[in-house]
Formats: C-alpha cells, structure tokens, sequence
C-alpha cells in the first residue's frame, strides 16, 4: 500500500511574527533574520498539513449527491472529476474540497457480489482496511491510489491518484462502520430517511431517470433491507449531527413523501460546532411562522426546537414540518435562527435561493443541509485559526 509523501509549501507559513529585541544590533538583526528564514523553509508536519475530514453516511438514493452539492458549493467555484482520469470516477474535486466516494472501497464487484450471494451494504463486500490505510495517509497530507468501483460495468476499475486536498469528504454507506475510520473523522453526518420516503425518492428517480420498474426497485429495496439494518442504519448513532426525514404530521396518515417533516439533530459539547438553535437555546418552542411575513398555503409550517437526549447523547433538535411557498420569505425564518455561522445576514437564504433547483430547496432537506455546509466552513475555519496558532508557538520556540 504505497503512499508518496506530499510536501507543504512553507509560503502557507507567511504572517509568522518575529520576535525581536529592542538591543539587538543591526548586524545581530540581519543574521538572525537570515536564521529564521533558513528555519522557516522547514517544511510544516504532517499534524500542521492535516486534512480536515467530514463523513457523510446514507444508503443509496438518499440525497448524498444533492447534499454534497449544497456543501462543496459554500466554498465556492465547482467540483468536477479528476482531470485526464477515468471517465467512470465517482471523485469529484474543488479548489478546497475532495469527495470521494466510500463505493471505491468494494472488495467485490458486482459478479463477485452476485457469485458470494451478498449486497454493497455487507462488510464482507468492503476492504475497510484499505479505506482506513489510505483515509489516514489522506488526512496526514499523504497522496493515495485509491480504486475505482465502476458503476457502469460493475468492476473495479484500475486506481486513480488523489493528493491531499483542505477538505476531504467521505460518502457513502460506510463512513461511521469501523472505529478505525470514525477516529479520524473530523465531523459527521448520517441522512436518515425514513422507508416511505426513501421508496417515495428511489421510484421516483429509477423509474423516470433509470426506466426500472416498480416490481424492481421493491425487489432491490427489499433484497438490501438485512443489511441495511444490520450495517448502514445503526452508524446514525455515531454521527454528530442527523437529518431525519419523515412523512408530514400536518396532514394525517400522509406518506405520500411531498410534504416532509425534517429534524436535524445535532450533538452537544463538540468542540468545533455549536447547535443552532431558535429563540432561546436551550428551551423548547413549537412556532408557526405563517402570517404577514410567511406566505404558507395547505398545510402551512411548523418549526420545533428543544434538547432530547439520541441513543446516550445529549443533542438539540431543530424540526420544520412543510414547506416554503414564497424561497425568498426565508429570511424571516433565518433571523429567528442563532449560530447558523452565516458570515452575513441572509447568507442561509441567499444559499438557499442560489440553488432553488435542487431537490428539497423548499422544505427542511435543503434549509438544514445548507446550515451544515455553513457549520462545515466555520468548522474548518476554527480548526485552521488553531493550526495557525499551533505553527506560529512552534515556530517561536524554534527561534529562542
Ligand atoms: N431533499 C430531497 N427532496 C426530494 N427529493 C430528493 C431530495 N434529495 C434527493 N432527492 C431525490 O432522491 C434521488 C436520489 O438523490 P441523490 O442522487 O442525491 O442520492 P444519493 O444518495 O447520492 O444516491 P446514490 O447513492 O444512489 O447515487 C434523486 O432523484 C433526488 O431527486
Ligand atoms: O448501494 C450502493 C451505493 O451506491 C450501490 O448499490 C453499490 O455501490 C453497488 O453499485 P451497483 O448497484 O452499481 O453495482
């Protein structure tokens, strides 16, 4: 398993202050001038060049690609597949961030799988060894030759070379399964959609954009439940923060999955993320923004806000149940919400509004995937400011 070591620029040190006594000579100066900029071309660690690395948890046909949208967009510019590489990678990469896909990890391809009488979603069909080995080198700022499963043909495809980025984000089914690979996650997210909905989501996009028919995807559904209680779902009590996707209570017995009911879930006491909260954190409100500032036709809106307790977790949970008429209103709703970590006011609303197209814009799917991309830059933000801090000691120690 060959990794080749990535070397940081030591530009990415400017701004280190130099320390200087007021009875240093001229000629004292310049030579300890000329001392630390010999020390400063030391390359960084790999601690100080760590990647930050968020994991990103559901079963297929979920929203993980819309979410990862929403994400890699607050950081601006577009994530595309690695240039000149194979056409069939599921990676996709941006000026800071990387997805890749947890897929590349299948041990056997889809004749193996069929041969073994076992899905994707069996640990036997991943090699999360490897997945551990190459997410470590990754995060210690260490480039990789990672798989590619074709989704295409079914087979593993020959590897494809991925260099440390800022930002590397894992997806799929996976990411919380081995405590291997949990320990090295700087931030989790696990997309619980419940059965009605997914099989409401999955119809809709395999039998219109994949022309399956409904026999099937109940066959495949179904052939995939075993494993998907036994391995993907129980990862959602690892996860920092959930996004719970339910039928709507507004309208009794409704699960045609249009109008949804969405809570985020999010854990306390982390050290780099504050849950959002509404009003007065820590209470519990039940709100109906509807009214002169909120346009809202059948069933109308309700928001929920207050502490429980997820598996032994203490959390704070945000719920809307509904969805937005009128996008642009939603700045109503976002000056009712506290450490969104917006960098301006509206800045929820403009995301919002900028991706009005994407599936769930006008309901708590796209308002709380948006606020976790928000929380995601300050995150990594927070875990910059201390690196640069952790550098500018070390650095002074170095000189004295
Ligand atoms: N928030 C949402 N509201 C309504 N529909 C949604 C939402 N998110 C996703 N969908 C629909 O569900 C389907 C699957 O979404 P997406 O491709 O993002 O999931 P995925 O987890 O990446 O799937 P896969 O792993 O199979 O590639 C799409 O057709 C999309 O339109
Ligand atoms: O659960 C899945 C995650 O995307 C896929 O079904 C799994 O990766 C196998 O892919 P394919 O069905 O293309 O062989």
């Amino acid at each position: 398993m060959a990794c080749s070591k990535v070397l940081i620029p030591t530009s990415s040190l400017s701004g280190v202050r130099e320390k200087r006594s007021p009875l240093q000579s001229e000629g004292k100066q310049r030579k300890q001038q000329q001392g630390n900029l010999y020390k400063r071309r030391k390359p960084i660690t790999a601690a100080e060049s760590q990647t930050v690395v968020i994991g990103l948890a559901a079963d297929s046909g979920c929203g993980k690609s819309t979410f990862m949208r929403r994400l890699t967009s607050v950081f601006g510019g577009t994530t595309e597949p690695p240039k000149g590489g194979n056409p069939d990678s599921n990676t996709l990469i941006g000026d800071t961030t990387t997805v890749i896909c947890l897929d590349d990890y299948h041990s056997l391809d889809r004749f193996g799988r069929k041969e073994n009488g076992v899905t994707a979603l069996h640990p036997t069909a991943n090699n999360f060894d490897l997945m551990y080995h190459q997410l470590k080198c990754l995060k210690e700022g260490i480039a990789v030759e990672k798989p590619i499963y074709n989704h295409l043909t079914g087979l593993i495809d020959s590897p494809e070379r991925i260099e440390p980025p800022k930002i590397l984000i894992i997806e799929g089914l996976h990411p919380l399964f081995d405590p291997r690979v949990r320990k090295l996650l700087d931030f989790s997210i696990y997309l619980d959609i419940s059965d009605d909905v997914k099989f409401a989501w999955k119809t809709q996009r395999d039998m219109e954009e994949r022309g399956h028919s409904l026999e099937s995807i109940k066959a495949s559904i179904a052939a995939r439940k075993v494993d998907f209680d036994a391995y993907v779902d129980p990862q959602k009590e690892f996860a920092d923060a959930v996004i719970q996707v339910l039928p709507t209570q507004l309208i009794p017995e409704d699960n045609g999955g249009k109008i949804l009911r969405v809570r985020m879930v999010m854990k306390e006491e982390l050290q780099y993320f504050e849950p959002v909260y509404l009003f007065d954190e820590g209470s519990t409100i039940e709100w109906i923004p509807c009214g002169r500032k909120l346009t809202c036709s059948y069933p109308g809106i309700k928001f929920y806000y207050g502490p429980e307790t997820y598996f032994s977790s203490e959390v704070s949970v945000l719920e809307m149940d509904g969805q937005f008429d009128k996008l642009e209103e939603l700045i109503y709703v976002e000056s009712h919400l506290s450490n969104t970590s917006t960098k301006f006011y509206g800045e929820v609303t403009q995301q919002m509004l900028r991706h009005a197209g994407f599936p769930g814009s006008n309901n708590g799917t796209g308002l709380f995937q948006t606020i976790l991309g928000l929380k995601i830059r300050d995150l990594y933000n927070q875990i910059q400011m201390e690196k640069s801090g952790k550098a500018e000691r070390e650095m002074s120690r170095a000189y004295y």
